[in-house]
């Protein structure tokens, strides 16, 4: 559980948080959002014991912390194995577990710079260490500042996906974020900061979908498509392919399926939709 009471925090004469007080409980995912500058990592620093605030207390009952900061590791001369290795040692960690620990981490995060210097690599793989760095303890609670920055579509839903696993193994999460996509798919509480305050936001109960967009012999594929789960419709589209809309959670049983029964896939959207809209000239079948 972590307990925030009359808590102000100032940087020089700058007020930046004015006697916020706020419960999280265990187990509870949390997407904190406002504009930029409101004081959003300042609020999750303190959240995390790197700051001490200027008046009020903040209390934080976990043990195993992980926290990643909005900026990665930047000019270190580390590889990347150097410094997982590394920063696994001071959180107390011993060789044996650290070296498992972190081969399961860069296969986890499609990683394949493991002996590359730190500063050579991109802003996105630089991201990526500094998730996997958060991880290394497998913490009970997760405090994560901006943690798809940085990250290519793929692997920013790679990285959700992951997050809702350790959602469900009952991980607290706590997380700044301007997407859609984490707060929608993970948050059970949103929090506002706003004017040095913090208020509580709605939940959107948006539920998201996939197109997948394929070819093949529609006898085979369609009788399996349309009473699988999570389908919402399949249309035949103007270019002679078929498209179906599908639960994002789905999606990969369905592609599975069509691949299975040697269709083609010819496009899949990365990008979750509420819900698709139907073009001009599409079939509903
Ligand atoms: N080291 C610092 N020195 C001076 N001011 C700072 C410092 N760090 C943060 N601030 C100020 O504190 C305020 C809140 O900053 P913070 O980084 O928490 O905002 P944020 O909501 O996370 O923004 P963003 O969405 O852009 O990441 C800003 O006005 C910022 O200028």
């Amino acid at each position: 559980m972590i307990e925030l009471t009359g808590v102000n925090f100032k940087i020089g004469k700058q007020t930046i948080i004015n006697n916020i007080s706020l419960n999280i409980k265990v187990q509870e995912c949390v997407a904190i959002t406002g504009e930029n500058g409101s004081g959003k990592s300042v609020l999750l620093k303190l959240i995390a014991g790197l700051a001490s605030p200027t008046k009020g207390m903040v209390r934080n009952s976990f043990t195993h912390r992980g926290y990643a900061p909005e900026t990665p590791p930047k000019s270190l001369h580390f590889t990347a194995q150097e410094y997982l290795m590394y920063m696994g040692k001071i959180a107390g960690m011993n060789k044996h577990q650290l070296e498992k620990r972190i081969y399961t981490l860069f296969n986890q995060f499609d990683f394949d710079f493991q002996q590359d210097y730190i500063h050579k690599l991109s802003k996105g793989n630089k991201q990526k260490i500094n998730l996997m760095q958060s991880l290394l303890k497998e913490p009970f609670v997760l405090i994560l500042d901006e943690p798809l920055s940085g990250l290519d579509p793929q692997s920013q839903e790679n990285f959700v996906k992951y997050l809702k696993e350790l959602k469900d193994k009952g991980t607290t999460i706590i997380f700044t974020c301007h997407e859609e996509l984490l707060k929608d798919s993970l948050a059970d509480r949103i929090l506002i900061v706003e004017d040095k305050r913090i208020k509580e936001g709605q939940l959107s109960h948006k539920v998201l979908y996939r197109s997948i967009q394929f070819s093949g012999d529609h006898t085979k594929l369609f009788p399996v498509i349309k009473k699988s789960a999570g389908v919402e419709t399949v249309t035949r589209l103007p270019n002679g392919s078929y498209e179906v809309i599908v639960k994002a959670e789905y999606s990969d049983i369905i592609l599975l399926e069509i691949l299975k029964m040697g269709g083609k896939i010819e496009f899949l959207s990365t990008r979750l939709t509420e819900k698709n809209t139907q073009t001009e000239g599409q079939e509903v079948l």
